[in-house]
């Protein structure tokens, strides 16, 4: 024993690459990351370096080519819901079910709960993200916003070891994007789930992330792993977390922050 808690979900060395008919494209190369319990860890870096396939892998829609994913100390080797994955894209809902059909899909799909039992869990997080209103309504009579909660919800609902968010406010006005997350933290406080969060903002990375690493342009590598605590920090150095996370994007060479779990 080392004294530090087992990580929830630990990235070794992942290499992952795309073999098209003409092309064999590396999209991260061998990253290492832990996810521990009940952290918001974001992946944080320029157009292209590999954050959404990242989060496909942890998915389990693909394997790597080179290292390994293991969560809760078994091998990632398919799609399961004890991982659950909320897109950018409005369309993500089947447009032919109500908000409470959506969010009932999985846990009736999973044989996790049946009936009753299902719709009093779906109503739980419905409630939750502030649709309890909403919860008959079809997917095409809510906004944007509205249907990204609805995926949060459906995702949570299932209370999988871990929530994956792909760039799920990018498409979202900056009103709705700032009380989105808001919204998100607030949910957070209540049930202190775990979550990898992909995003390319950095100000949306401050604000999410309790830890953030950052990825290097395509091919995506580990260039360094920070500690936030919501706010754009002042160091000693006088440097602010957001200038510091932009110098480090855009520095050579890749470099490496020591960071401490609580
Ligand atoms: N299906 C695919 N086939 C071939 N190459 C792909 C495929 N999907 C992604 N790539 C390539 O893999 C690399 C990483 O892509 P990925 O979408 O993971 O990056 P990203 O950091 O999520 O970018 P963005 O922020 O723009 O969404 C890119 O070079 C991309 O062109």
């Amino acid at each position: 024993m080392n004294g530090l808690p087992q990580p929830l979900l630990d990235v070794r060395g992942v290499t992952l690459q795309y073999k098209t008919k003409e092309h064999l494209v590396t999209a991260t190369y061998r990253v290492d990351f832990k996810v521990y319990q009940s952290d918001r860890f974001v992946l944080l870096g320029p157009s292209g370096c590999g954050k959404s396939t990242l989060l496909k892998a942890v998915g389990g829609y693909m394997m790597p080519t080179e290292g390994e994913m293991r969560l809760n100390d078994k091998v990632i080797t398919k799609p399961w819901y004890d991982r659950m994955m909320v897109f950018q894209e409005f369309d993500q809902l089947p447009p032919w079910k109500t908000v409470k059909q959506n969010v009932m899909f999985p846990l009736l799909a999973s044989g996790k709960l049946k009936g009753k039992e299902a719709e009093d869990k779906a109503m739980y997080y419905i409630e939750k993200v502030n649709l309890s209103q909403f919860a008959n309504h079809y997917p095409h009579m809510l906004s944007g916003g509205m249907k990204q909660r609805v995926a949060i919800a459906r995702g949570m609902a299932m209370e999988p070891d871990i929530l994956l968010m792909d760039e799920p406010y990018a498409a979202l006005d900056a009103l709705t994007r700032k009380k989105m997350q808001d919204e998100l933290l607030q949910l957070w406080d209540d049930t202190h789930f775990t979550v990898l969060f992909v995003t390319h903002s950095i100000a949306e990375a401050v604000k999410i992330g309790n830890r953030i690493l950052l990825l290097s342009p395509h091919p995506g590598q580990v260039t360094a792993e920070l500690n936030s605590t919501g706010e754009d920090t002042v160091d000693a150095d006088g440097n602010c977390l957001t200038e510091k996370i932009n110098q480090m994007l855009f520095a050579e060479p890749v470099e490496t922050e020591e960071v401490n779990h609580v």
